[in-house]
């Protein structure tokens, strides 16, 4: 099968400019072609322009960076069916390799991905300004604002420098916590209508981890055909912060305010222009009153099926 390795040197504190270099001729000698994204957009455009390229061939993308690279990389290769994913986490969050699994950016790395067996998933399709896939999750209300203003912020780059990247988010979680204004949703699910108010924020996940270890969907199951959707609203501002930090832990379903449905698709509309996010990369605005679909695409991706290779 043939092997892609991009590498997003923007990824959470940069290891891949650091170590790449000393990995390089030894995936070279493996025959991995690798390739360093450019800016922004980048992989997603190398990747679909090579999909279009070679309809019908097998390749594995060995794809370097955080949950964002992984998103772009995924809808680049969206309809080639002989795609398969793997991961080397090298972002601030790496979701999708809490989960589904990463391999290390060491000089074992070209051996370890010889004996690699894949496995396949669900991924969730979404309509808003265009059809897309999310991998691990996407979601509207406070937990995109505070992933936007963090991604926009000159801090997170210095922040990342000395390892405590995701302090950012701290720092942000706290300043919107006392300006965002949570807004009325309504969910159309398993063929009802349901509205809750005060939203803080929904999530739909089809896996259980999101923001970067936060349990939000405990689960959520890529292979049961179903989406995770879990609302939280109705809450005072120091309550809501009560039940933010037990999402860690999983244990934020226990609360009233928490409303957990499972369902194949969603469709969502807000009464107030409210931020989305996909995988953890922004989406712009939900417009009020716009529809924001989802739906859970069973099988739809090939991953790189990392407990075989640990069992090997
Ligand atoms: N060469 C590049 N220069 C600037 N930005 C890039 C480049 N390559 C990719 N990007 C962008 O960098 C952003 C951050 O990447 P990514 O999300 O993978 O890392 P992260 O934010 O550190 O990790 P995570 O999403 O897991 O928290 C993405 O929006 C991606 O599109």
């Amino acid at each position: 099968m043939k092997k892609i390795a991009v590498f997003n040197p923007n990824a959470g504190k940069g290891i891949n400019r650091h170590q790449l270099s000393a990995l390089l001729p030894a995936l070279q000698i493996a025959g991995i072609e690798v390739w360093m994204t450019r800016s922004k957009h980048d992989a997603e455009q190398r990747i679909r322009e090579w999909c279009v390229a070679h309809p019908c061939e097998e390749v594995c993308f060995i794809i370097s960076g955080g949950d964002g690279t992984m998103h772009e990389a995924v809808n680049g290769a969206a309809g080639h069916k002989h795609a398969v994913f793997a991961s080397i986490p090298a972002g601030s969050g790496n979701d999708f390799a809490r989960y589904f699994g990463g391999f290390d950016l060491n000089a074992s790395l070209p051996e370890s991905l010889e004996q690699v067996q894949y496995e396949w998933h669900d991924v969730i399709r979404y309509e808003m300004n265009e059809t897309r896939t999310a991998v691990s999750n996407m979601g509207a209300g406070f937990d995109a604002e505070v992933a936007y203003a963090a991604n926009h912020s000159r801090i997170k780059k210095f922040l990342n420098k000395l390892s405590i990247g995701k302090a950012v988010y701290v720092v942000f979680l706290v300043r919107l916590l006392i300006s965002f204004r949570p807004y009325t949703l309504e969910l159309k699910v398993n063929g009802e209508k349901q509205i809750y108010s005060r939203v803080w924020f929904m999530t739909i996940s089809n896996q259980p981890y999101f923001g970067g270890g936060m349990k939000i969907a405990p689960s959520a199951d890529t292979k049961d055909g179903e989406l995770d959707i879990t609302v939280v609203h109705g809450l005072s501002r120091l309550k809501f912060l009560l039940v933010f930090g037990s999402v860690f832990r999983g244990t934020h379903t226990k609360f009233k305010e928490v409303s957990v449905i499972r369902s194949g698709a969603v469709i969502c509309h807000s009464d107030q222009d409210v931020r989305v996010h996909a995988d953890g990369e922004d989406n712009g605005l939900l417009k009020a009153g716009q529809s924001l679909k989802a739906a859970a695409a069973p099988f739809e991706i090939r991953t790189v099926n990392k407990l075989t290779l640990d069992e090997s």
